[in-house]
């Protein structure tokens, strides 16, 4: 009876079998831009990704992911509020079943229909799951999917997703260049926080980009049209996959923009 989204296994349950599901710095939050202090010692953000580390798409039954090979520094986050040197290790999303909801993080209350995570490791450990349980250990960049345009730049993302309908399956998927994904502005918020998903390990400098890209309605279908499921079992519908906001505990939010 593995974690899920449904009422039976979803956040609300995730307590049980990780405790740290009430800890003191969980995600996502609410980000309340007037709380957000500037910081003027946060640097632009550095985001070097190589097409050629592009691995594959996978179906892991919670979302869909693209790996990156990170056995070297041809894909890395620097500057920023982190020191050092981050790998890209895998990007996914969260989204909703309608397009009133569907991210993770939320801008004075907003949801937006989406939420795009560059998962990140830190280089001064040997590997991401050493880092995974180190307090400065990963860096998770998040993008907002605001519906509108049609986005062309998911387009290639997307049209994989019919080879990886189901839980387990994954297809190559080479040549792609994760930073066309980006917004023009990489202003963001930053915090300290946690995996968003079990084991929800606090060891996330969360950097949270205040401008949105776009993604049409007819696009979110294709997202919704993943199951949870393995083929065989009966399917449900990839959708809904997100953790509402969790309490501050007193945390600050930097703003790295005036
Ligand atoms: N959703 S997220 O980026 O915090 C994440 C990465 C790995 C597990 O959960
Ligand atoms: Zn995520």
């Amino acid at each position: 009876h593995a974690w899920g989204y449904a009422p039976c296994n979803g956040p609300d349950k995730w307590v049980q079998d990780f405790p740290v599901a009430d800890g003191p710095r969980q995600s996502p939050i609410d980000i309340v831009p007037s709380q957000a202090k500037y910081d003027a010692s946060l640097k632009p953000l550095q985001l070097k990704y190589d097409p050629a580390t592009s691995k594959g798409i996978l179906n892991n039954g919670h979302s869909f992911q693209v790996d990156f090979a990170d056995d070297d520094d041809r894909s890395t986050l620097t500057g920023g509020p982190i020191s050092g040197t981050y790998r890209l290790r895998q990007f996914h999303f969260h989204w909703g079943g309608g397009d009133d909801r569907g991210s993770e993080h939320t801008v004075g209350g907003t949801k937006f229909a989406c939420e795009l995570h560059l998962v990140h490791w830190n280089t001064k450990y040997p590997s991401f799951g050493d880092a995974a349980s180190k307090p400065d250990g990963l860096a998770v960049v998040g993008v907002f999917l605001k519906i509108g345009a049609d986005n062309p730049q998911l387009q290639t993302v997307l049209d994989a997703l019919g080879s990886i309908k189901s839980k387990g399956s994954q297809t190559t998927f080479s040549k792609f260049d994760p930073a066309i994904l980006l917004p023009p502005s990489l202003d963001y918020w930053t915090y300290d926080g946690s995996l968003t998903t079990p084991p929800l390990l606090e060891s996330v400098t969360w950097i949270v980009l205040k401008e949105p890209i776009s993604v049409s309605s007819s696009q979110m279908y294709k997202f919704r049209s993943l199951l949870f499921t393995a083929e065989g079992e009966t399917p449900c519908c990839m959708v809904d996959n997100y953790r509402p906001p969790q309490p501050l505990k007193g945390r600050k939010v930097r703003a790295s923009f005036q």
